[in-house]
């Protein structure tokens, strides 16, 4: 039985346990369930801390997890990222007081750094040859430099609402751009199982990043409907009872499905509908 884990709390776990529903896999009705039993996949899943997840798939307790790429790197596991989700984006950034004027990473040298990511940090100032004081805190971080703990933070940077709100601006290129992975353990068994679930995730992930157009093209219009929707091989076309009219079936990139249907209400096509697809096998 493959064995997951995946995140049980925090800004991950809605997101992965929801993606994992899509693709067929029973999930806990329960926010306090530590494990659910899939017998029809023959699947465990765990729900575990995102921090924890890259050490238990790194130790080869569990076969795969759910995590954020910044939170697996800084565990220092031996893990592999298999897929990207596309969900739980962030920037693992430094930061100091606006006050304090512009700083770069080599004003660094010397001082204290707050972070809940030590690993990341510690590596990232070897990277620069910077030698600094990296004090490690669970959470809360901004505040930390208020406090009299530290000089500058490093931390997860979303809207950026919180760094704002403590007056703090970040600086230096990103030390980690992140979002939530699917990582495995370097030269594990149970591939088999491992890319079965892998695939249905990347279904999923796919199915969200594009929508299905259809519409009526008139018939001397189609190589230019072929042109605006040349879909993923190429567009299925159907005949209609009035034979001037053709439907047309095309998935394309959800962002630039607005501007699409627009042009083609432009050049005459009619009834241009555009629907959800909930998971796919290219
Ligand atoms: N706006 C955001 N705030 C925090 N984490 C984010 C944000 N966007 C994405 N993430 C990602 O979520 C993961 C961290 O999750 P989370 O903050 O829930 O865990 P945690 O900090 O260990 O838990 P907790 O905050 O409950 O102690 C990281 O991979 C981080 O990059
Ligand atoms: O840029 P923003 O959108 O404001 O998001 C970033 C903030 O969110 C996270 O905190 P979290 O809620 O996980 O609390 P924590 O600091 O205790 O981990 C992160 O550590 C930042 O503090
Ligand atoms: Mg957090």
């Amino acid at each position: 039985m493959l064995r997951v884990a995946v995140p049980n709390k925090g800004t991950l776990a809605g997101p992965a346990s929801e993606m994992l529903a899509e693709a067929g896999y029973r999930q806990r009705h329960e926010q306090r369930d530590l494990t659910v039993l899939d017998p029809v996949n023959d699947v465990e899943f765990f729900f575990l801390r995102p921090k924890d997840i890259a050490i238990y798939v790194g130790s080869g307790e569990l076969d795969l997890g759910i995590t954020g790429r910044d939170l697996a790197l800084d565990s220092g596991s031996p893990v592999d990222e298999r897929l990207a989700l596309g969900f739980g984006g962030s920037n693992f950034r430094y930061a100091a007081p606006a006050e304090a004027g512009e700083w770069s990473v080599g004003d660094l040298a010397g001082r204290r750094i707050a972070t809940s990511y030590p690993r990341l940090v510690t590596d990232d100032l070897a990277r620069y040859g910077v030698s600094a004081d990296v004090i490690r805190l669970d959470g809360a971080v901004e505040i930390s430099i208020q406090l009299g703990v530290a000089d500058a933070i490093a931390d997860v940077v979303g809207s950026g609402r919180t760094l704002r709100q403590h007056s703090l601006v970040a600086f230096g290129e990103p030390i980690c751009s992140s979002e939530a992975v699917v990582i495995e353990r370097r030269g594990s068994d149970q591939q088999e199982a491992k890319d079965r679930l892998v695939a249905r995730l990347q279904g999923v992930v796919f199915a969200q990043q594009y929508v299905m157009l259809d519409y009526n093209c008139p018939r001397d219009l189609l190589d230019e409907a072929a042109k605006l929707t040349p879909g993923l091989g190429s567009p299925t076309m159907s005949p209609l009872a009035d034979e001037k009219w053709v439907a047309v079936r095309a998935m394309v990139s959800r962002k630039e499905a607005p501007a699409i249907m627009d042009r083609l209400a432009d050049f005459g096509a009619k009834a241009i509908l555009s629907s959800d697809i909930r998971s796919c096998r290219m």
